[in-house]
């Protein structure tokens, strides 16, 4: 919530509304242009204010978390030791850098958003942490956050405990749901690319009322200048931040930059010249069903496999034009897999649905009941991926 929510609360309770701090925006919002129609002491300016300012804080606070938050993976990734990766109890991994990003983005957002309700919906819990055995990597995890925090020069921050960590990364046990905000979280998507030295990000979403208002995408390795096309790059530089807000376009930024660029997916309507993303690993996504769909559609260039959430914002840049995703059997999608991915495109002007076509629901708690799998493309192109990937689908249950 921004100055205009407070802004609201406050004509919400002189307004004899109510001092309820855990409203929800929308009702005091609705509240408050019922109020400002009625009264004449709360006339018109309040339209102004209430079309322009929302998510503003929000945006600046999840910026920066998420750009300290990168600052953090960065230093593990250049010196990662095998001692910083560990299994989780589903056999995937997890290093001090997910831990460290989550209390560090959590750390953040509630010391810049201070008397807002917060909820954080996050991947990691600190379970393993607290445990015997995980007391060294308490210990890094915590070293490593004070350092970043240090680093950060302009504010004072106080050291925190390893206590204090273990509290930050708890904070991320919401449930999500339909009602009032709460932010989504990864701190490293892409964990395996994190650890292999490639593609990953810290992905920040906030959800108001089940719909994702704000997302914020930092990809440290990801290469400023386009990638999966053959131009010559003008530059080798790295780090991008991805960031977008629920009606006011999709932008882009160097990590740790201030110039913003507006963003656009590409406008290709012809799938020979498209190209498309999909995952590096194989486990995550059937490469075998994006092929057949590309052969449909009759895409020529080879699959760009990349790690994370990069896939979208390299999306919103018009870097690809198509991003596939076919997890195998069984396995059900995480709202902070796709939660600030998917903002930035359909902010950038692209559409996220799953394999039937239908919009992603943020609001049934921890997992997306998808159907089959979860397709991005532009406008034009829409139509006929969905025909491809349902033709694909038939093929593939009638070959069982
Ligand atoms: N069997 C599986 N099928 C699909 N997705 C999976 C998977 N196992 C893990 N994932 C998810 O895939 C994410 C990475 O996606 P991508 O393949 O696009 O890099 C992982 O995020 P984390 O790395 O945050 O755990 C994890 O949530
Ligand atoms: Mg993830
Ligand atoms: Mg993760
Ligand atoms: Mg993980």
């Amino acid at each position: 919530m921004g100055t205009a929510t407070v802004w609201w609360r406050a004509r919400a309770i002189s307004a004899g509304v109510g001092s309820d701090w855990r409203l929800s925006e929308a009702r005091i919002r609705k509240t408050c242009i019922s109020v400002s129609t009625r009264s004449s002491c709360c006339s018109s300016p309040l339209t102004l204010i209430v079309s322009s300012m929302p998510y503003e804080k929000e945006l600046a606070a999840a910026k920066k978390a998420a750009t300290l938050a990168a600052r953090l993976c960065q230093k593990v990734q250049k010196a990662l030791l095998q001692s910083d990766v560990h299994s989780k109890s589903d056999k995937s991994p997890v290093t001090v850098a997910d831990y460290g990003s989550q209390a560090l983005v959590s750390f953040i957002l509630e010391r810049e958003l201070l008397s807002e309700p917060f909820s954080i919906v996050a991947e990691e819990d600190s379970g393993d942490l607290r445990k015997e055995s995980g007391q060294e990597t308490l210990k890094r995890i915590t070293e490593l956050v004070n350092d970043t925090l240090a680093s950060e020069g302009s504010d004072s921050f106080p050291t925190l405990t390893t206590d204090d960590v273990l509290a930050a990364i708890d904070n991320g046990k919401s449930e999500g749901g339909p009602v009032g905000q709460h932010w989504v979280l990864d701190p490293i998507d892409g964990t395996k690319g994190f650890v292999r030295g490639d593609q990953y990000a810290i992905a920040l979403g906030l959800l108001h009322e089940g719909k994702v208002v704000l997302g914020v995408l930092a990809c440290p390795n990801l290469p400023l200048a386009s990638i999966g096309s053959n131009q010559l790059h003008s530059s080798n530089e790295v780090g991008c931040l991805f960031f977008a807000k629920v009606g006011e376009g999709a932008y882009i930024q160097a990590l740790g930059g201030s110039t913003q660029t507006k963003v656009h997916v590409c406008d290709v309507d012809n799938p020979e010249e498209a190209s498309f993303f999909e995952s590096f690993e194989a486990a995550h996504s059937s490469h075998d069903l994006s092929s057949s769909i590309a052969e449909k559609l009759g895409v020529k260039a080879p699959p760009v496999r990349i790690d994370s959430q990069a896939k979208y914002g390299a999306l919103s840049r018009g870097d690809g034009a198509i991003y596939l995703r076919f997890p195998h059997k069984g396995y059900r999608e995480k709202i902070w897999d796709h939660a600030a991915g998917s903002i930035v495109v359909t902010e950038a002007g692209g559409i996220v649905t799953d394999a039937a076509g239908n919009p992603l629901d943020f609001s049934k708690g921890k997992f997306l009941d998808v159907v089959s799998g979860i397709i991005v493309t532009n406008q034009k192109l829409m139509p006929s991926l969905l025909r491809a990937v349902k033709e694909a689908l038939n093929e593939k249950a009638s070959s069982l």
